[in-house]
Order: structure tokens, then C-alpha cells, then sequence
């Protein structure tokens, strides 16, 4: 340790209230004060000139400071007992503000659940509060005096004592008007003399009952079940052994579950989950919102009982706010839920697990648009908790993080219980349009999916309309016309009269819509138009016997629309399932056994450069569903690019293979994980306007561009160029390492601010 200690300063948001004082303040922290703070920690502070005495929250310590030393004021002290998890939140809140680029109330928003009046169902009740032998006495003093109403209400309590295991004696306030006829003022009067206490009961709604509504079956379901009919694999051990092992290491705070579909990794998180439980300690539990079936919780409720609680998007925000609440009182200690469970007020995090982290959904698509990955590992820094990612299909950022170590990987390669992964044919659908078949399915697939219906066995189709963004395609060759600067596809957009154009929503590179394909002159080149209705027909017409559910937008909509399908086609209720990517994630149906992936390729033309990614993604996932049960199942994957890598490794479920070619891309290109990206978002009324804003934009960038040999390509628009009259464009910044993004980011903030010109448009930022 050197000589002189370095003074330390907190950076301290002091109203969070006030939209005005959206600002953080840094203050001196005092040496005596030293050990007491930290990000999260309630403090009190000198504010304004009168120096009035007024609450902060402190969220982050830094030994370096912007401002002449002698000017920085001192905490003044910190407040006991107020250095809860709220504060952390707010700390947390403080750091998403900062990295994501929002007003802190944004941040707070999304952080804080915002209370809710409906939600305070209260209840009354009254409660005994004298031993049995003096109620007794009382009891007979009452009907002495012929104090009938007060009679009756004791009496009731004492035989409520009596059936009550503990000895509890405790009545509805409703029981005991409606059955007794007491009223209030002799409630009153018997609390006055000591003998019964009226208290209210927070009512909260029960989250199983709000996951479903209807309520059949489900009482004899949820019986707890102590142990479960298997023991771990040895691979599920080795995972759970790993991390406990390093349980108190703190440099070992995140690891990928790196598991194929299938493998168990629900049962690993179980059992962390339960370690964590045992100490104590909550846990965090993110899936996405398609995934959260009913099933899914079950298990959980199985396992740990009403200690669960768990959010979800179509719950009501005062439903919500009740399960936090919950969380706050330590009514339970597991939290299940899409991103915004993340934010549970847990006071002692033990545990945040992250199951198919490769989601998209995990991406908040409002300001601030954090991503639950980086912001639940800043939770679980600031709480000393875990972070465990798990998935089949990690995403290429988070292999790449673990490659350097940065991550702890754990792998599981074997499905639990030893079923064989599905056995995957690739159909080439280029040969069948030369061969004349001009259906949506391949020769083969329509044998495959005849042999399935013959053998009393269930197949899913999914048909892949992510991205379906009108890229353009040739149907003889497979060949898609991309931009030539930026290795995406364009995009066809139709412009009034002016006819059709291609567009690059990177660059703004424009050609117009060729005739004939550019690599063979056939005529067939065209967009893709194919829904999920019109594959129902088409199947429907080839096999009039088989029963065919749909399962897309359409057709989930209200309350349990998404888990009435799947648990008719759970329970056999239909021969085939058709769908979009809702179908693919984490279903475990035992006797599906082919699924056919149709229009395997359409997700690779996203205007998007994790495209291949994300097609690898969803049909490694897609495949997974087959053969989960007793027998093995089969894959067909339908493509015009049979050669595409990432087609064919999904079709080996081959991820190395796929991740060491596209961080080849990656790098390549600068492009996230190896470089960052930053985008900057303009909006505004005007278009020509806006656009002349962002070439200024531009302008400047190129000249710290040129400093720091950063990539400034744009403005362009984005892929829906205007929502509501209102003009949106982009300008996209790369760079081989963030902190020269961060650097960028903060001057152009700064360009903005002072600059008049600006004050018109509205810049936001976005990240990767
Ligand atoms: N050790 C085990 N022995 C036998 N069966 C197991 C074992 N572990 C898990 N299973 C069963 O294997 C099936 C798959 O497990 P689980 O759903 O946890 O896999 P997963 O890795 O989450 O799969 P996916 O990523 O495809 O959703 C489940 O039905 C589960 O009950
Ligand atoms: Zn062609
Ligand atoms: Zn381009």
C-alpha cells in the first residue's frame, strides 16, 4: 500500500423525484464514514447555497473527480436502517441512466415498480388477545352483564382457538358481521378493553391462480413434491459441483450453461436455487415470456412451494406490484419472470439465472433499452450474487466473453436422459422447384409427415417469418441481393409511383428491384408471402385426416389463448402444430417426433447483422422439440441455401462449428462482440430537416472518427422509417473496442447539447 490514501468520492443522486434535478452530484466521503458507504447506501447531504440538509442516494464511489477538489462539499452522515435494496435498485437505476443513455426517472421507472392503489386489497380481522383461561373468565362476565354481541364474538374466537393447531385465534372481519351480527363500535369497545385487536391483512392474488384462469385440476397438481424419481447426470452434477465450488470466489461471478436442447438444465438451476435457499438467500429466475408456461412453473412449485412467486406480462400492475411487495417482506425467496422480474426487491440476492440468455426479448425495446445480460451482471456485482446464463444457442457476445474468459463455461452435451438428438435432413428447396413441386413442403417432408401421422406420433411445423422484412430473393438459385458495403440484405420498399426499390437500413445504400436474378436471369425472383394460414391448407389438402392446430399472433391473443394450444396439443388434442417461432421455445412434448422447418433461410435476410445468428438460433431450437420422449425424432430443415453455414450447423446441432464462422464475420466486419457498435436514433417532424441534422451529425463524427479510426457509416432510415408523422433515421458508429465508443458517445452528447441546431430533433442511443 502506497503512503498516501486517495480520497474518495460518491457520486450522489439527491431527489429522484424531480425530473429538474435529474443530475448526480459528487460529494467528499468523509474517512470516518469510509466502511459505511456504498453504491446503494441513503446519505445525507449539503444541497444549495443554503447548504440545506437534505437525502441522497450514493450511486457509485469513484477516486476521481471533474470539479476543483476544494469545492466538493462532505456527506454529512448516512441514514441507518435505510440502506435497503431500494437503494441498490437506485444505484442500479443510476448505472442503466449512464451506460443506456436516459433520464434517470426513465431509469427509476423501469426499476421501481410503481405502486398501485388498486392493489392494496386490504381485509380485516380480528384477533384474541387474551390466554384461553381469562377469555374464558371474560366470556362468562360478558353474558353476566348480557352483552349478547359481545358474547358472541368471544365465543366464536375461543372455538376458533380450539380447531386451530397453534392455538390461533383469529376471524374475518366479513365472517364475523355476516355469521355473528357484530358491528364496528363493539369491535371498538372490546379492543379498548384489551381483549380482541382489529388488524389488517394485505390480500395479495395468487400468481398461479393469475398465470391461468381457469382453476380445474390444478389444486391436486401443485401438491408439493419433495424429491422428484431421478438423480442428476453426471454432467448436471459436474455443472452444480463447479459453481458451488467456486462459490465464494468473487472473481467467479458468471457462468454459461452451455447445454444442447433437452440436457437438464432446468434441473441445475433447481438445485442452485436451492442452495441459495438454504442460505437464506433469493433468487432471480429470467425466462422468456413465451416460455413461461405453466408447466414450467409447476415444476417450480413442485420443488419449493409458495416460496415462488412470478411476474408476467398480462398480469394487471396491480397484480404485479403485489408480487414484489411479496419480495420486499420476504414472503418468498424465488422469482420467476421475463425481464422485469429482474428487478425483484430482494434484499439478500444469492442468485440471478438467465435461461435461454440468447433471447431477443431480454432486449428492452424502450428507453432506457437495457439488455437484462449486462444489467443483471451489474446487480449481481453490486450484491455479491451469482449470474448464470444457460441456453443451447448462446448468443455469439456470450460465447465470446466466456472464450476470454470473462465468463466461467460449463457444458452439458448430452441429452438427460440419454435420448438421442433428432436425426436432421436438410431439403434443398431449389431442387424441388426444378423437379416442379411448388408446394411449401418438400417431397420428403410430406413422406416424413404421412409416416408420422400413420404411427399415432405429433409433428410440428414452424414456419420462420422472422425478419420478414421483404428482402428479395431468387427462387431457381437461392440467390438474395445484399448490399454491397454492408453483407446484409436490402430491403424491398414500395414508393408510391416512383415504383420499387432496394434499400440497406445500415447505410442507405439504394438500387432499384432488378427483373431477372443478377447471378442466373431467372424470372423467379421475387419477395416471400407465405403465412402460417395458408401452410394449414396446403397441409390440410394433402392429408384431410390430420387434426391441425395454428398457433401464431392470431391466434393467441387473450388471456390464456397461447397456453390453451399448447396444452390441447400437449394432451394429443391435435396430429400437428403450425406455427412461428412461438412454437419452438423450450416446449417439452414427448411424443412429437418430427418437426419440419419451413422456409429455414428467411431469417438470414433480416436487415440485421446477427441474422445468422439468430437463424441458427431458432433452428437448432426448433429441432431440439423432436424426439424429447421414448422415441427418436427427425428434422427437416427447408432452405435455398443449403450451404449457408449456419444451416448447415444447426442441422449438425453443431454450435462450435457455428460460432468459429460467424466471430470470423464478426471481426471481420467490426461488428459486435468483437467490435461495439453504437447507434444513434434521430426523430423528428421534419424529414429533410432531420436529415440535414444527421448529416451534421455526421459531419462531426467523421472528424472523431478519423482520430480513433472508428467506422461512421449513415444516416440512413430505419427499417420503419416513420411511426406516427414522426421521421426516424440512423447513424451507426463501429469500433474494435467499446471504451472509444463510450468516448465518442460522450462528446457527441456533449455536441448535441450545446448545439441549437439539435434542439429540434430528438438523438437517442442504443448499443450493440
Ligand atoms: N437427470 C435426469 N434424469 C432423467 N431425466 C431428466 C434428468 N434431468 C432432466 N430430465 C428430464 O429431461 C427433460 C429435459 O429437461 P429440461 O427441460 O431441464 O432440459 P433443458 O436443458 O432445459 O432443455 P431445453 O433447452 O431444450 O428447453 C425433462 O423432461 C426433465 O424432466
Ligand atoms: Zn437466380
Ligand atoms: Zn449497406
Amino acid at each position: 500500500m502506497s503512503g498516501t490514501e486517495q480520497v474518495l468520492y460518491a457520486n450522489v443522486i439527491v431527489d429522484i423525484s424531480h425530473e429538474k434535478l435529474d443530475k448526480i452530484f459528487q460529494y467528499r466521503v468523509p474517512d470516518v464514514l469510509r466502511m459505511q458507504i456504498h453504491p446503494g447506501t441513503a446519505v445525507t447531504v449539503p444541497f444549495g447555497n443554503g447548504n440545506r440538509r437534505i437525502q441522497g442516494y450514493v450511486v457509485k464511489l469513484t477516486d476521481r473527480t471533474d470539479y476543483p477538489p476544494e469545492k466538493i462539499k462532505e456527506i454529512q452522515g448516512v441514514c441507518a436502517g435505510q440502506t435497503g435494496v431500494e437503494g441498490k435498485l437506485i444505484a442500479l437505476a443510476a448505472w442503466m441512466r449512464d451506460y443506456y443513455g436516459s433520464t434517470m426517472i426513465q431509469a427509476l421507472k423501469a426499476v421501481l415498480p410503481v405502486k398501485q392503489k388498486v392493489a392494496q386489497k386490504e381485509q380485516k380481522q380480528i384477533r384474541l388477545l387474551l390466554p384461553e383461561k381469562e377469555a374464558r373468565e371474560m366470556l362468562q362476565v360478558l353474558e353476566k352483564k348480557n352483552q349478547k354481541a359481545r358474547a358472541r364474538l368471544l365465543d366464536a374466537l375461543l372455538v376458533i382457538a380450539k380447531q386451530n393447531e397453534k392455538g390461533m385465534a383469529v376471524l374475518s372481519w366479513e365472517r364475523a358481521k355476516e355469521q355473528y351480527g357484530v358491528t364496528m363500535p363493539v369491535v371498538r369497545a372490546m379492543e379498548e378493553k384489551g381483549i380482541v385487536k382489529l388488524e389488517s391483512m394485505r390480500i395479495y392474488r395468487e400468481p398461479l391462480d393469475l398465470m391461468i384462469s381457469r382453476s380445474d385440476q390444478k389444486q391436486e397438481e401443485v401438491k408439493m413434491q419433495t424429491g422428484r424419481d431421478f438423480f442428476l447426470n453426471e454432467e448436471q452434477q459436474l455443472a452444480v459441483q463447479t459453481i458451488l465450488k467456486e462459490w465464494d470466489q468473487k472473481d467467479k461471478s458468471v457462468y454459461l450453461l452451455h447445454g444442447v436442447t433437452g440436457s437438464g438444465k432446468t434441473e441445475v438451476y433447481m438445485e442452485l436455487i436451492d442452495f441459495v435457499r438454504k442460505q437464506g438467500k433469493q433468487a432471480i429466475f429470467l425466462i422468456p415470456e413465451i416460455a413461461l408456461t405453466y408447466q414450467m412453473v409447476l415444476r417450480f412449485y413442485q420443488r419449493f412451494g409458495s416460496r415462488v412467486s412470478i411476474l408476467h406480462s398480462r398480469m394487471s400492475a396491480g397484480e404485479r406490484y403485489d408480487q414484489y411487495e411479496k419480495a420486499k417482506n420476504g414472503e418468498i425467496d424465488i422469482m420467476i419472470g421475463p425481464r422485469s422480474a429482474l428487478f425483484t426487491p430482494f434484499s439478500n440476492l444469492g442468485i440471478i439465472i438467465i435461461d435461454e440468455e440468447h433471447e431477443e426479448s431480454y432486449k428492452s425495446e424502450t428507453v432506457p433499452r437495457y439488455h437484462a445480460r449486462e444489467t443483471a451482471q451489474r446487480r449481481a456485482e453490486m450484491e455479491g450474487a451469482k449470474l448464470i446464463l444457460g441456453s443451447a444457442t448462446p448468443s455469439v457476445e456470450s460465447y465470446y466473453r466466456a472464450e476470454k474468459g470473462e465468463y466461467c463455461l460449463l457444458e452439458m452435451k448430452r441429452r438427460a436422459n440419454r435420448q438421442k438428438l433428432p436425426y436432421v435432413w436438410i431439403g434443398d428447396m431449389r431442387n424441388e422447384m426444378r423437379e416442379g413441386n411448388r408446394s411449401i413442403l418438400s417431397r420428403y417432408l410430406q413422406e416424413q409427415l404421412g409416416m408420422c401421422l400413420e404411427r399415432g406420433d405429433q409433428a410440428m411445423l414452424f414456419l420462420n417469418r422472422r425478419g420478414y422484412a421483404g428482402f428479395v430473393a431468387c427462387r431457381s438459385c437461392g440467390t438474395v441481393i445484399g448490399c454491397p458495403h454492408c453483407n446484409v440484405s436490402l430491403s424491398l420498399h414500395k414508393k408510391g409511383t416512383a415504383g420499387e426499390k432496394l434499400v440497406c437500413h445500415y447505410c442507405g445504400y439504394t438500387q432499384p428491384n432488378p427483373r431477372l436474378c443478377p447471378s442466373c436471369t431467372s424470372p423467379f425472383i421475387g419477395s416471400f408471402q407465405v403465412g402460417t394460414q395458408q401452410v394449414v391448407s396446403q397441409v390440410q389438402r394433402m392429408f384431410p385426416k390430420a387434426r391441425i392446430l395454428r398457433m401464431d399472433a392470431d391466434t393467441t391473443r387473450g388471456k390464456d389463448g397461447h397456453h390453451k394450444i399448447l396444452e390441447t396439443f400437449a394432451k394429443g388434442g391435435a396430429d400437428i402444430l403450425v406455427g412461428t417461432q412461438m412454437i419452438v421455445k423450450g416446449h417439452d412434448f414427448a411424443d412429437v417426433t418430427l418437426v419440419g422447418a419451413l422456409a429455414a433461410d428467411l431469417s438470414l435476410h433480416m436487415s440485421d447483422y446477427r441474422a445468422a445468428e439468430r437463424t441458427f438460433q431458432l433452428l437448432t431450437q426448433a429441432a431440439g422439440r423432436a424426439g424429447r420422449g421414448e422415441k427418436t425424432g427427425s428434422v427437416v430443415i427447408q432452405t435455398y441455401e443449403p450451404d449457408h453455414y449456419s444451416i448447415k450447423a444447426a442441422a449438425a446441432q453443431d454450435y462450435q462449428a457455428f460460432y468459429e464462422e460467424e466471430i470470423l464475420y464478426r471481426s471481420l466486419m467490426d461488428y459486435p462482440p468483437v467490435g461495439g457498435m453504437l447507434a444513434l436514433h434521430g426523430q423528428g417532424e421534419d424529414e429533410s430537416y432531420l436529415q440535414m441534422a444527421m448529416e451534421y451529425l455526421k459531419k462531426y463524427l467523421d472528424v472523431l472518427a478519423k482520430k480513433t479510426q472508428a467506422r461512421v457509416i449513415g444516416p440512413a432510415d430505419e427499417s420503419v422509417s416513420k411511426v406516427a408523422d414522426i421521421y426516424r433515421k440512423v447513424i451507426y458508429v463501429r469500433h474494435g473496442r467499446k471504451e472509444v465508443l463510450d468516448q465518442i458517445k460522450e462528446r457527441t452528447e456533449q455536441y448535441i447539447e450545446i448545439n441549437r441546431g439539435f434542439d429540434k430533433i430528438t438523438i437517442q442511443y442504443d448499443r450493440d
